[in-house]
Parts: structure tokens; C-alpha cells; sequence
């Protein structure tokens, strides 16, 4: 049986990446930290993806298991021997941290074997894979990087299915939306993989989802978060906030139609696909998960400052988008430890200059101005 082993068995890995390697008849090796997850995987070896429809309905998910890349690291260079791909569901923040273990075993393979692997990260972030090679090359020697090409392959790639927290704890099965979409950049031929799109071009289709997907829920998130709203759906029952995100995906659509040429009324149904998938009231999806991380949200290339920046800098409007930035800076919930620095940082030294540390937006350029000019009408508004 082919072979492929995932980092992160958590909701993407295990709704998503994993299901789509098993339904493609591989074996799905887990990697994770979570060990009670890891013994159920390798105790039940299979698990349910339900549909968030009415009907809720389900696939059985077969040959899976787990290892612990804490605690089995011989165990995971061994599984990297045997796969055909390797993906990445983990969080950006995390690829420094699993780079390592990675590197060890691309250099045992490519010392032992020329056969070809796949390396695909399927984060929220443009350039993912790039940034992960980037980590394992720093962990490998000249002679074993030289002995990398034509063997070990990085694909860049967007993913984009909505999987909410799990609220069946001690289970393995994963709610999630029905809808998929899976692109990977190359212009190799690559094993067949059910689901996965491959182009020759990405930025397309990452910067697309990115920025009308991610924009427009992070959008969603904040200001259902400050509205004291609990859910996705919930919040953008709420008119005002549904005509907010109407507004700053037209400033997102703007920039993406106007640097890919894209149809402006094809764009405008994947902007009202994507809303209804929002409005999902089965998948019960919290805005603290879709606001999580606000200090990578904030960062220069990410979800609201990068079409904020190009959309000043094509004389479009961005207004809007400076509003959602704002929004993500006053977000102070106490579970999530990046909202926690975000806010220390506030406190300490001012928006002006946590935009320029984390957003690396200069002092006194116009996006930078316009933010602060909604920061502080969105805390008179929240007070
Ligand atoms: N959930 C979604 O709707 C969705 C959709 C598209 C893309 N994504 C992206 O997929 C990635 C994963 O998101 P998710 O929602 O599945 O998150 P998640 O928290 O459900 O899963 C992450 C998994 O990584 C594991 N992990 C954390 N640190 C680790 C470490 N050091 N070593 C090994 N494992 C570790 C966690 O235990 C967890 O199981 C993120 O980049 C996210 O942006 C998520
Ligand atoms: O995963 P994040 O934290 O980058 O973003 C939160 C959500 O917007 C995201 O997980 C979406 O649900 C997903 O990107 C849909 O494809």
C-alpha cells in the first residue's frame, strides 16, 4: 500500500488531508504532539468525517495512525522512508519547530534511496512549503542538500475547507463543511491524489482564498468577537456587520481583479459561495477559532494588512480593510495567548507601534493612519 505521512492529526489534518490520502488507498501516518489522539488512531485505526448538512453525512476513514513526534522521532524518520508525500496541517507558527525532525529524515532517505517525495504544507499562508523548506535546509549539511534535487520536491499549495473546533471530545471523528477545494502548484507528474488541483501557478488561488476566505472571516471574527457574538453564522445574521464584510471583500476584489485580471462577475459569485458557506449553521463554527492568532492575522503578507497595503498602493480603497485591522487589534480574549501579547504590546507601546513591529507598517504611511483613525472610533463604539 502507498504510504504518506501528515504532520498535525488535528482538524484539517484529519477532516481534510488524511481523508483525502486514505480515500486515495494510502496509508495516513499522523504526526502530533496530542498523545491521547495518537493512541486512538493506532487503537481504532479509522474515524468518521461527517457532512455539516442536514442530513450529517458520513465516510469512514481507514488505514490511519499516529506517532508522537516528541517521543517516537526514529519511528517518524522511518515512516518518512516509506511515503510517497509528506503534508504539514499544523499552524505556520509551528514549521520551525517540526523542521528538524524532517530533516533527519529527508537526509537518511536521500542517502538510502532516489525515490521521489512530495513535500506539500497546507497552511493558511502564502509561500508555506518555501517557508518550511527554508527551516529544513538550516538543519542540513551542504553534501546532503546537494542531494536533494530530483528526489525531495516542495509544492507550495492552498487548502480550503471549513473545519470548526470539534465539540466531541474523546472522539476522533471530524465535522466539517462539504465543500473542498485543495491546489497545489507544480508542473511535475505527480501521483494521483483525489481532491488535490494541481496549476503551474498558485499565487492566483492562494491570494483568491486568502483574501476573500480568510479576509472575509477574520472580518466576520472580530467584529462578532467585539459584538459579544458567539458563532461565524450568528454573527453575520447581523446586518451591519454582513454590509462591513460586503465592503471589505468589494476592497479585496478590487486589488484581485485588478492584479490577476480576474472576471468581476465570476468574482463576485465565489464572494456569495464563500458567504453562504459562512452562514452554515450546523458547523457551529466560534469566532474565537477563526480570530485566533491575531498577531500572525496582523502579519505584513497575511489576510487583511497585505490587501490592505496593495490596495493603497494601486489607489484603490482600503478603508475598510484598515477597519478589520483594527477590529483584529482590539481583540483581548483571554484564552488566546497571541490576543494576551497583542494586548501587553498595545499597552506598552502604543498601535502605532505594534503596526510597525508586527504589520511592518511605516509610522506614518496612509494605511498605518487610517487604522488608527478606526481604532479609535471602533473603541468609542465597543466602550
Ligand atoms: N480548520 C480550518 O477550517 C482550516 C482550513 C484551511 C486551512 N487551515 C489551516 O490548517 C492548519 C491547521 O489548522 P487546524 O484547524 O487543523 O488546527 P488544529 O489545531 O485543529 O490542528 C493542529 C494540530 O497540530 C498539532 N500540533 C501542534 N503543535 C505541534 C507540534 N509541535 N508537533 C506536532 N503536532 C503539533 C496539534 O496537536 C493539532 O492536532 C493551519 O495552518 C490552518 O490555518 C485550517
Ligand atoms: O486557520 P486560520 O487561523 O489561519 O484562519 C481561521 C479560519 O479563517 C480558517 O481556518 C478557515 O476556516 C479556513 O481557511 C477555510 O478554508
Amino acid at each position: 500500500m502507498k504510504k504518506t505521512v501528515h504532520f498535525g492529526a488535528g482538524n484539517i489534518g484529519r477532516g481534510f488531508i488524511g481523508a483525502l490520502f486514505s480515500q486515495s488507498g494510502y496509508h495516513v501516518t499522523f504526526v502530533d504532539i496530542a498523545e491521547q489522539i495518537i493512541n486512538q488512531l493506532n487503537e481504532e485505526k479509522s474515524y468518521q468525517v461527517k457532512l455539516a448538512t442536514d442530513k450529517g453525512e458520513t465516510t469512514k476513514i481507514n488505514n490511519v495512525s499516529g506517532l508522537n513526534n516528541m517521543t517516537q522521532e526514529n519511528e517518524v524518520v522511518e515512516a518518512i522512508q516509506q511515503a510517497t508525500y509528506l503534508t504539514t496541517a499544523i499552524g505556520p507558527n509551528i514549521l520551525p519547530r517540526i523542521a528538524p525532525l524532517i530533516a533527519r529524515g529527508l537526509k537518511e532517505r536521500v542517502n538510502s534511496q532516489n525515490e521521489k517525495l512530495y513535500v506539500i504544507a497546507c497552511e493558511n499562508q502564502i509561500g508555506a512549503t518555501d517557508i518550511l523548506r527554508n527551516h529544513i535546509l538550516e538543519h542540513l549539511d551542504d553534501e546532503t542538500k546537494g542531494k536533494l534535487d530530483g528526489r525531495i520536491y516542495f509544492f507550495n499549495s492552498a487548502v480550503d475547507r471549513i473545519v470548526p473546533i470539534q465539540d466531541n471530545k474523546g472522539s476522533l471523528d471530524v465535522l466539517v463543511e462539504t465543500y473542498y477545494e485543495w491546489v497545489v502548484e507544480t508542473s511535475e507528474i505527480i501521483p494521483e491524489v483525489q481532491g488535490m488541483k494541481i496549476v503551474e501557478d498558485l499565487a492566483p488561488y492562494i491570494e483568491r482564498k486568502l483574501f476573500t476566505v480568510n479576509t472575509g472571516h477574520a472580518v466576520i471574527a472580530y467584529l462578532g468577537y467585539l459584538s459579544g457574538k458567539s458563532t461565524i453564522d450568528q454573527t453575520l445574521a447581523d446586518e451591519k456587520i454582513a454590509k462591513q464584510v460586503q465592503e471589505t471583500l468589494k476592497e479585496t476584489g478590487a486589488y484581485l481583479i485588478k492584479q490577476y485580471g480576474l472576471d468581476e462577475a465570476e468574482h463576485t459569485k465565489y464572494i456569495n459561495k464563500i458567504l453562504e458557506r459562512f452562514k452554515n449553521p450546523y458547523l457551529n463554527d466560534a469566532v474565537t477559532r477563526v480570530a485566533r492568532g491575531p498577531i500572525r492575522k496582523l502579519g505584513p503578507e497575511d489576510r487583511l494588512v497585505r490587501p490592505a497595503t496593495e490596495a493603497q498602493k494601486a489607489g484603490l480603497s482600503y478603508s475598510n480593510l484598515a477597519k478589520a485591522i483594527a477590529a483584529a487589534l482590539l481583540f483581548d480574549f483571554n484564552e488566546d495567548e497571541e490576543a494576551q501579547k497583542l494586548q501587553a504590546m498595545i499597552k506598552e507601546n502604543g498601535v502605532m507601534n505594534v503596526l510597525k513591529e508586527i504589520s511592518k507598517l511605516e509610522e506614518n504611511s496612509e494605511v498605518t493612519k487610517e487604522v488608527i483613525n478606526q481604532y479609535e472610533k471602533l473603541q468609542q463604539e465597543v466602550k
